[in-house]
């Protein structure tokens, strides 16, 4: 169809015309970043990304190995072109022009470590990730994977008020690898198809945090109090099962990736004009008295267009929400001290 357009018109102005405006109204240039990318999330993440058909050009960087990360994928043949860039100095180039920016930079836990755990050295890469974004690509949208994720959140949003550009419309902490936990669980449980489950998980991205909302969970499955009770405990270990399974060799990888792919994927189709694009996010929120919070959020042009609300909650998830507050809250304030110090 593309073709045709092309051969049939006439004048070289016309066909670039034609050419230009076929192209942007149906798949526009989209330059995705990823930070951390030959990391083990990095890794199977940039494959993703890869083969995402609404990226043009995917920007690999990490302060080590991305070379070989970018030429092993950039041999793929789909649509974007691939860049490594590796080191500070690289910074810059790898994120100018970015319409998102995925950051999977950082430590992972081990077992025995909390996600706080990781504040002390995540934290400071987190700080100077964001004061390079706040320079070098201010408008993009931030995928923040990073942990802690309910305090790296916060940091990024103190640096980019500090440097004058925060829209708080911009700025996610991804969430997405809870929905997918939750997702699978309930299925499992409820013996019914994974692919048609649906699941909010709100609140944050850390043990008591987590908290799936199997009450608005769809297809309805009649389960009892004792096995929601065990698949929301499930969903708030899930991070932990994976880490005490790798024992020593770091924290989900695989899962993560396709997490990660699913939400940055929810980001481009929203920045594209898609209509009803809604996922779970920790973002900046009003729905409760806590200043970040994850809930189902529609995506649009300009990231958030809407946080939507928690909706009706059973008793014992309503139980779950007033538990998760405070360590919500403290994880946030830290985060925000950390960046104002
Ligand atoms: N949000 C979530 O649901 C979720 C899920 C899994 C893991 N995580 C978190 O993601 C992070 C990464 O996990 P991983 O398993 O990929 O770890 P990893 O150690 O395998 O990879 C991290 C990568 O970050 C790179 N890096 C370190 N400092 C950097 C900097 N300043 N700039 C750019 N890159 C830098 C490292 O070189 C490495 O390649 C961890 O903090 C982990 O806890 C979050
Ligand atoms: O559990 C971790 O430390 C990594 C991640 O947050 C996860 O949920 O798998």
């Amino acid at each position: 169809m593309f073709r045709s357009v092309i051969v049939r018109s006439s004048s070289s102005a016309k066909q670039s015309l034609l050419r230009r405006s076929f192209s942007s109204s149906s798949v526009p240039e989209r330059k995705v970043a990823i930070l951390g990318a030959a990391g083990g999330i990095g890794q199977p993440l940039a494959l993703l990304m890869k083969l995402n058909p609404l990226v043009s050009s995917l920007s690999l960087f990490d302060i080590a190995n991305t070379p070989g990360v970018a030429a092993d994928v950039g041999h793929i043949n789909t649509r974007s072109e691939v860049v490594g860039y590796m080191g500070d100095d690289e910074l810059a180039k790898a994120l100018e022009g970015a319409d998102l920016v995925i950051i999977p930079a950082g430590v992972p836990r081990k077992p025995g470590m909390t996600r706080d755990d990781l504040f002390n050295i995540n934290a400071g890469i987190v700080k100077n990730l964001s004061s390079a974004i706040a320079k070098y690509c201010p408008h993009a949208l931030v995928n923040m994977i990073s942990n802690p994720v309910n305090s790296t959140v916060p940091i990024a949003a103190e640096i980019f008020k500090k440097a004058g550009m925060y829209d708080e419309k911009k700025l996610f902490g991804v969430t997405t690898l809870d929905v997918v936990r939750a997702k699978t669980f309930y299925a499992g449980k409820a013996n019914v198809p994974v692919a048609e489950v649906n699941v909010p998980v709100i609140g944050g991205h850390a043990g008591v945090t987590i908290l799936p909302l199997f009450s608005q969970a769809t297809p309805q499955a009649n389960l009892s109090a004792d096995v929601l009770t065990a698949l929301t405990k499930r969903t708030q270990d899930g991070g932990t099962e994976v880490v005490e399974a790798k024992a020593g060799k770091g924290s989900a990888t695989l899962s993560m990736a396709y997490a990660g792919a699913l939400f940055a994927d929810a980001c481009l189709k929203g920045l594209n004009g898609v209509p009803d694009v809604v996922e779970c996010s920790y973002v900046q929120s009003t729905i409760t008295e806590l200043p970040f919070f994850a809930s189902k959020v529609r995506l649009g042009k300009n990231g958030v267009e809407e946080v939507l609300d928690l909706g009706p909650l059973s008793d014992f998830e309503k139980e779950g929400l007033e538990a998760l507050k405070p360590e919500l809250k403290s994880s946030i304030e830290k985060g925000v001290k950390f960046a104002n110090q």
